[in-house]
């Protein structure tokens, strides 16, 4: 399978996955790199909210810098040209690396590493204002070194301009349910449900209609993590559940649970300040957005990495969040 257009300057190597909204290829740059190429469908394209989303991706995935934020090389957010290249991770996504594993647990320190990884990551975009809105398996991506990096920035959006609310069902936050706007907090609902899967092998709701995962996650309290799995240090386990609160205010910060994960693992905290990291740290503009809108276009629709962060325009088109979430 081939993308609909090709992309030049890239030359294919072979098909990495095909989601809903592009295909990805391994290829090669013009620099003898090899990259992810993210190449929209012509569908997405032609789909107003689904071709924003993807520039939202594009755009975003430029802008930050983080060893655990999926890294974007080039690309062009909007129109016939739109893809993005991405740094290759090789396992592909956590949810592979959790596939190939034929159901197992991951080992106790892989599990804690790269939990560790997306709590650093989360933390960054927390410290920009920006929330994530879809933290899960299939969209943490891994290396051949077993560190993994968050991806899938379509959501994304800064909380100083607004955007609209949503998220995967089984990670989702109660308050988000309830139609509430995201916040760091249910980003860190949401790490609480990976960490969970991740350190007992289970999910902590489950529910086959949407309806009756809505339920679980306003009114039932998962098996406490401690009691499925012993091994996990008391601090991480502790942080975990109490990221499964169902208030925001009772939720610990993904700094929190990040520092909790690397004292488990016995590593020093080294992470530098989001400015340290980021070469173009996104300006905040004074404006509100509804928060509902869609994220607000930062860049201008063909971006290099390293150009200067652009003004905030508004975009009043809704999407439904459940539509594609897995
Ligand atoms: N940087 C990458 N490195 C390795 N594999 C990747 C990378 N990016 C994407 N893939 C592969 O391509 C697949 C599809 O990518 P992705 O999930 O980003 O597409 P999408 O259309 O945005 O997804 P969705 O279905 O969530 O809308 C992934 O599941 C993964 O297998």
């Amino acid at each position: 399978m081939t993308p609909e257009r090709s992309i030049p300057g890239y030359k294919l190597l072979h098909l990495l996955g095909r989601g809903h909204t592009a295909l990805v290829h391994l290829a090669q740059d013009a620099q003898g790199r090899q990259v992810a190429l993210k190449v929209p469908l012509e569908e997405t394209l032609r789909d107003k909210e689904a071709a924003e989303r993807f520039g939202n991706e594009v755009r975003l995935t430029l802008q930050f810098r983080h060893p655990h934020v999926v890294q974007g090389y080039a690309g062009t957010a909007f129109g016939p040209k739109a893809f993005v290249a991405l740094r290759h991770y090789p396992a592909g996504t956590l949810s592979d690396v959790l596939a190939g594993r034929g159901g197992q647990k991951l080992p106790l320190e892989e599990a804690l590493r790269i939990l560790a990884d997306v709590a650093a990551g989360l933390t960054y975009l927390h410290g920009l204002s920006a929330v994530h809105q879809d933290v899960k398996t299939q969209n943490v991506y891994v290396d051949d070194l077993g560190r993994a990096a968050l991806g899938d920035l379509g959501s994304t959006y800064f909380i100083t301009q607004g955007g609209q609310s949503s998220g995967s069902p089984y990670y989702m936050a109660p308050e988000i349910y309830h139609g509430e706007s995201s916040s760091p907090a249910s980003d860190v609902y949401s790490l609480g449900v990976l960490a969970y899967e991740l350190l007992t092998g289970q999910r902590p709701h489950l529910g086959d209609t949407y309806e009756a995962l809505m339920a679980a996650h306003l009114n039932s309290f998962a098996t406490p993590l401690s009691h499925l799995n012993p091994q996990v240090p008391r601090p991480v386990a502790r942080l975990a559940e109490r990221a499964l609160a169902k208030r925001p205010q009772d939720r610990p910060t993904a700094g929190d649970l990040r520092r909790a994960l690397l004292a488990a693992l016995g590593e020093p905290d080294e992470e530098a300040s989001p400015q340290e990291m980021s070469p173009t740290p996104p300006a905040v503009p004074a404006r509100q957005m509804g928060r509902h809108g869609p994220a607000a276009p930062r860049l201008p629709a063909a971006v290099a990495p390293a150009e200067a962060p652009p003004t905030a325009e508004r975009n009043g088109s809704r999407w439904n969040p459940f539509k594609r979430r897995k």
